[in-house]
């Protein structure tokens, strides 16, 4: 709530109490309200300073309210923390935000309201509504480009991305930047600030600037938006919203932002993405079967990390430690690569607007194993090859600290047979990074039959220190999101010997809202990959046993098309060429092959397939699908705690549209019946494809009623967990 103190004689100090982040909930903003108003009309108060309580300004409105997860009338809701803003705008004496941890969402269109801005240093700004599904609609997209011109406005709106204290001072957004304490600092620039005329410091009476090449900003601004988040209604709004501030009056462009907003409000894709944001702090609650939890068992402090193996993934998880401040040994005997990590490191220290030796000072490169002794968490980035990682464990047993924690980058192999083969096994985790590991946000934290819960611990909070999200899953070949693809990818192939094309099936995924479409992704990731893991697992290959038809494997249906690409050479954009044609190796920009089209219908007259026409819906349905359905399956076994897991891994590693809220939502909001119906009809007829065949939850589940998706966590508690 809100309280009201009178500090060096003249100064209302006002602190916003709602744990943990301050959220503005109906009630809240009311008190604040009332709290403004009756500070103004204390004749001994000359100016208000208003901080949030326990070391953070503000994170914006509750989000349950607006998700209807509470009860609270929805028009009092939102209209509340409209009206605070509003007041405090146009209080008769100067309000000064004092801001520390964050001011998000209607946190910052609070301070916006307010007449100057202190932040502290470390300190970050921003309205990420748009994440949510939304738009900033307490005036925000208003007041915004009028304080900081439309450019940085429209891309702070419309991709949700925040902004440190100094860069917030570059933008104008505030107005002192102090890395003492800040409420001290906001005081003393109140009592200097106290008699200065406020009319220019009102936002909403500021006439906007109008750069010359608004259509163009406004173009670009749009097309970006709908290029990261194909078919995501909230980033067009955000565009238009603020187009308004430069083309109405502030009273009518706030009208349009709330029309927008009540627009946006009870949108699906809202739903859904809000969903997600629940479902990402779901996800950080773990259990072990034992009963051991991320609230009973607390992570062991990493001081000193290893990294080993300075390739793709073993690079972007160095500089993932290094900005953590966590000093790194990093062993490698490539001396190229090495360089390679030195210029990352230069790059994103550039970034963060810090000196280059501030990162690389952090970094010790070895070649000796004995430099690693000194680690508290040894991550193994070594190539994906199960005897050589278990040879490197067992050395890493007898060579590091007793109880140095053994962490393997691995998407797929068996974390206990890495166990194993150590004297450990306890202190062995799986951490799949997902490439490249200094962007992507999401870790799954593979919890092996025998991890500790320490080790558990230490790893989901190292994830989580390193801005990821953690997921823990359990051990199981592909973990929950590697072996999900695989149905997918399977459907995609099956789909291609039945007459369609690469491009037509990307077509189909990539309007559903994939960044890529399944076949650009294995073009991006590489087609050898996969070949290698097939190849291991007796399905490509020299170990295909002989006299095996081409298109079956194990009793059920194959599709060899990827491992044929490969045995040409086409093994994706690094060799210019796989499910497309590039430029040249290394090249980005797909374009159809009439070669591979050929090689199709030659594929397909091989083996007496005769092509027909299939439909959109058949795509999605049968790789999506497939892919949900295995997803029960793992739901099933207990390697992932609720949908909320799943849904975390694919909307966060796997490119899935947040907007549709992951594959487990997405299932749910179509229908369980008529999910488990259209899988009863693929799967008779394709009887050879067992993926397609219904799993035993989602019968349940339709059994049960289809209960909501939230429940769905409670249900499984019930069954089987290894979580
Ligand atoms: C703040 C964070 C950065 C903190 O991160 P941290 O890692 O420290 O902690 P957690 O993320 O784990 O969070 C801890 C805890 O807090 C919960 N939580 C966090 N933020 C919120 C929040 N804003 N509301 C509620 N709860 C919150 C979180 O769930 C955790 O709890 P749990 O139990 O789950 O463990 C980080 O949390 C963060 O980034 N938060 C979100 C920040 C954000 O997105 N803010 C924007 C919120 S939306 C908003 O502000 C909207 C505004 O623009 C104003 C809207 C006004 C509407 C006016 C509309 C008029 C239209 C009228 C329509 C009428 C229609 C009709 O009549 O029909």
């Amino acid at each position: 709530m809100a309280q009201y103190s009178r500090v060096r004689g003249s100064v209302a100090l006002l602190r916003l109490t709602n744990p943990p982040v301050n959220a503005l909930s109906a009630a809240v903003s009311r008190d604040l309200e009332r709290a403004v108003r009756s500070a103004c009309a204390d004749s001994a108060v000359r100016v208000l300073v208003l901080r949030g309580h326990g070391g953070t300004f503000c994170g914006g409105a509750d989000i349950r309210e607006l998700a209807g997860l509470v009860d609270v009338p929805f028009r009092v809701g939102v209209s509340s923390l409209v009206a605070l803003v509003d007041a405090v705008e146009a209080a008769e004496k100067p309000v000064v935000a004092a801001i520390e941890g964050v001011a998000l969402g209607g946190g910052l269109e609070l301070a916006l309201g307010c007449h100057f801005r202190i932040a502290h240093g470390q300190a970050r700004l921003g309205l990420p509504e748009v994440t949510l599904g939304l738009l900033p609609a307490a005036g925000g997209t208003q007041r915004l480009p009028r304080l900081v011109g439309f450019p940085a406005a429209l891309e702070l709106v419309a991709t949700g991305r925040d902004v440190s204290a100094e860069e917030a001072l570059a933008l104008g957004l505030v107005d002192h930047v102090t890395d003492g304490d800040v409420e001290e600092a906001a005081v003393e620039f109140a009592r200097r600030v106290a008699d200065e005329p406020l009319a220019s410091r009102r936002l909403s009476t500021r006439p906007p600037p109008r750069p010359a090449d608004l259509d163009t900003l406004l173009q670009v601004a749009l097309e970006r938006a709908q290029r990261r988040a194909r078919g995501a209604l909230a980033p067009v709004a955000c565009v238009q919203a603020v187009r308004a501030a430069a083309t109405l009056p502030f009273t009518q462009g706030l009208q349009l932002e709330q029309e927008l907003m009540a627009a946006l409000l009870p949108s699906n894709q809202a739903r859904a993405m809000q969903y997600c944001f629940f479902a990402q702090r779901i996800v950080g609650k773990w259990s072990l079967p034992g009963g051991a939890n991320w609230r009973n068992s607390p992570a062991r402090a990493v001081s000193r990390a290893a990294v080993i193996g300075l390739g793709t993934m073993g690079r972007g998880i160095a500089v993932s430690l290094v900005r953590a401040g966590i000093p790194v040994v990093a062993m490698e005997t490539d001396e190229k690569q090495l360089r390679v990590v030195t210029a990352m490191l230069e790059r994103e220290a550039a970034k963060q607007r810090r000196s280059p030796d501030s990162y690389l000072q952090l970094v010790q490169f070895t070649l000796e194993r004995r430099d690693l002794g000194d680690a508290d968490l040894v991550v193994e980035a070594v190539f994906e090859d199960l005897a050589l990682k278990k040879r490197l464990f067992a050395e890493l047993s007898s060579s590091c600290r007793p109880d140095t924690l053994l962490c393997s980058n691995t998407s797929a192999l068996d974390v206990d047979a890495l166990a194993a083969a150590t004297r450990r096994p306890e202190l062995v985790v799986g951490m799949h990074f997902f490439a490249p590991a200094h962007v992507m946000k999401l870790l799954e934290v593979v919890c092996g039959a025998r991890s500790s819960p320490v080790a558990v611990a230490t790893a989901m909070q190292l994830g989580k220190r390193l801005g990821k999200v953690s997921v823990a899953v359990a051990n199981c070949p592909g973990f929950a999101g590697n072996r999900m693809l695989k149905p997918y990818v399977e459907q995609a192939s099956f789909l291609l010997e039945e007459g369609a094309t690469p491009q037509q099936v990307d077509a189909v995924l990539e309007d559903f809202g994939f960044a890529m479409g399944v076949f650009r992704m294995s073009d991006l990731s590489g087609l050898d990959v996969g070949w290698r893991v097939r190849e291991e697992a007796g399905l490509a290959g020299p170990t295909v046993p002989p006299g095996e038809s081409a298109r079956r494997r194990h009793g059920c249906r194959y599709s060899p098309l990827a491992d044929l690409l490969c045995e040409h050479g086409r093994l994706g954009q690094k060799t210019g060429r796989g499910w497309y044609l590039y430029e040249g190796p290394g090249g980005r920009a797909a374009t159809p092959d009439p070669w591979l089209h050929d090689f199709l219908d030659q594929y397909r007259r091989r083996h007496g397939l005769r092509p027909r026409r299939i439909d959109q819906q058949e795509v999605l349905e049968r790789c999506l699908y497939a892919l949900a359905n295995e997803g029960f399956r793992i739901l099933e076994e207990g390697v992932a705690a609720g949908p909320e897991d799943i849904d975390t891994i694919y909307v966060l590693g796997y490119g899935w549209p947040a907007h549709r809220g992951g594959p487990m939502y997405h299932v749910a909001a179509v229908g369980l019946p008529a999910v488990l119906s259209r899988l009863e009809h693929f799967r008779r007829l394709h009887p050879d494809v067992p993926q397609l065949r219904p799993s035993a939850l989602l019968r349940h589940l339709v059994a049960e009623g289809s209960p909501p998706i939230s429940r769905w966590r409670e249900l499984l508690k019930g069954l089987r967990s290894q979580l």
